[in-house]
Parts: C-alpha cells; structure tokens; sequence
C-alpha cells in the first residue's frame, strides 16, 4: 500500500518467524467491500485482529479459513499457497449446528478428524468452562454462552495448525471469559513451540497479560 494516509494494518510486527500471511486482500459478503488491501501477517503462537463492529474481523477470518474466497490479493501459508481445509479450525459461530448433535457427539467427530486432538485438553476445558452437565444435550437446547463454550474448548483441544477463533467473549459469564483467558495463556505457548497460529477476533485485547504475538488492527471504513 502507498497511500500514507491509510492507517497502519499491522499494529505490532510478530517476533518469531511468520506462518499465514494476507497480503492486499480486497474482500467481503456479498456485494460488500468489506476488506480493502488488507495486509497482515501472523506468526506461531496467539495473536489478535482487532476491528470494532463491522470493521470486517469475521471476514478477515473467513478469507484466512478459506470460506470466503479473496475478490483480491492472496493468502500465503507456511511460504506457499493458503492451508488446506484440513488445517484449518474454522467455525463460524453464527452458523446453525446440525440438528441433534451433541458437545459430546461432535468432539468425537473431531477426534477423527484432528490428528493433534487432545482429549485431555477437552476434559479439562469442559470442566473449566462448567459444560459437564450439557455434554448428552443437543447442541441448539444449550443457551447462546454454552454453544460458545463447546466451540471454544473444541478449538483449543483440536491442535489445527491454523486456529480461528471469532468473538470468544460473546455471551459468556465472567468465570468463563477467566477461564478462557487463563486457557489461552496455556495455549499460546503450547502453538508457540509446536509452530501453530492461533488467531482470535475481538474488539479489544481481552486481557493485557495475554502473550499476544502479533495484533492486526482493522479500522473502520477501510
Ligand atoms: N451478506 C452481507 N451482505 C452485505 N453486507 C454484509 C453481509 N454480511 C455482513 N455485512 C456487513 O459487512 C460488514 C463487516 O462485517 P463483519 O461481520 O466482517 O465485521 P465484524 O468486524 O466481524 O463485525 P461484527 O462483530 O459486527 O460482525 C458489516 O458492516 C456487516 O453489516
């Protein structure tokens, strides 16, 4: 980008050496603009896009997930083309879970999925995240704050190379949004040394003490 009024993508440059890239992306849903060269670049461990409502952080992690196709720019991985969908953590916490599937039901499905899966990492977070009792239930009898929980503590136990995470916080009561910040801490380590990204969207830096790697700031009306 050469326009020097434009404000800086890439609040802090990552310390370690980069996994996922967005270089100039030009995107969004539907017949909206929503990303305009947007450049960021993330390195192992935890990091953050930071944007208020509507700057485009659920569209940012779309395009990283390979959900939603780029109208420009590209995405760069590991140095070569995007990851592939069986790299990619990616649930779009919006999307409507399938009808009768239980917390308990889906993490046996990501066992088999996620060759880095640690059901250890599982157990602990439903018992930190209080789901023991909802484990059986369909996942649309249980309240906004504990589907958000399910998806957080498969995330964290999924061991993906590339995890995405959209507004961890949303509807969540305050033990658990403790407990989710002391789990993310634990996290970023963990896909530190094992040359993970863990990327979440929010519109704050959640909690100061958090290691983040790397914050890409998305203004508003890029
Ligand atoms: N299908 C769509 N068609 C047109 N505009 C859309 C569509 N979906 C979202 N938008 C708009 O695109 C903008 C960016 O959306 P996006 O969800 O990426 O932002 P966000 O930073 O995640 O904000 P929020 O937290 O409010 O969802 C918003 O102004 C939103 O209203």
């Amino acid at each position: 980008m050469s326009d020097h009024n434009e404000p800086p993508a890439q609040h802090s440059a990552p310390a370690t050496p980069v996994l996922l890239k967005a270089e100039q992306i030009d995107a969004g849903p539907g017949s909206a603009q929503v990303l305009r060269g947007w450049t960021a670049q993330f390195p192992a461990g935890l990091s953050l896009i930071l944007g208020e409502d509507g700057a485009g952080k659920t569209t940012a992690l779309r395009v990283l997930a390979g959900e939603l196709a780029p109208r420009g720019g590209r995405i760069r991985w590991r140095g070569g083309p995007p990851p592939g969908a069986g790299e990619v953590f990616w649930r779009d916490p919006q999307e409507p879970w399938p009808e009768a599937l239980s917390p308990r039901g889906w993490a046996a499905q990501l066992r088999t999925q996620w060759l880095q899966w640690s059901q250890r990492a599982w157990e602990r977070h439903v018992d930190g995240f209080d789901l023991q009792m909802h484990l059986s239930k369909p996942m649309y009898q249980l309240s906004t704050g504990g589907r958000r929980k399910v998806l957080l503590a498969a995330a964290l136990a999924s061991g993906a190379p590339l995890t995405l995470i959209d507004e961890p916080v949303a509807a969540l009561d305050r033990a658990s949004i403790d407990y989710l910040c002391e789990a993310l801490d634990e996290a970023a380590q963990a896909a530190a040394e094992a040359r993970r990204a863990l990327i979440l969207a929010h519109y704050d830096r959640l909690d100061e003490g958090l290691p983040w790697q790397c914050v890409a700031v998305l203004p508003l009306a890029q």
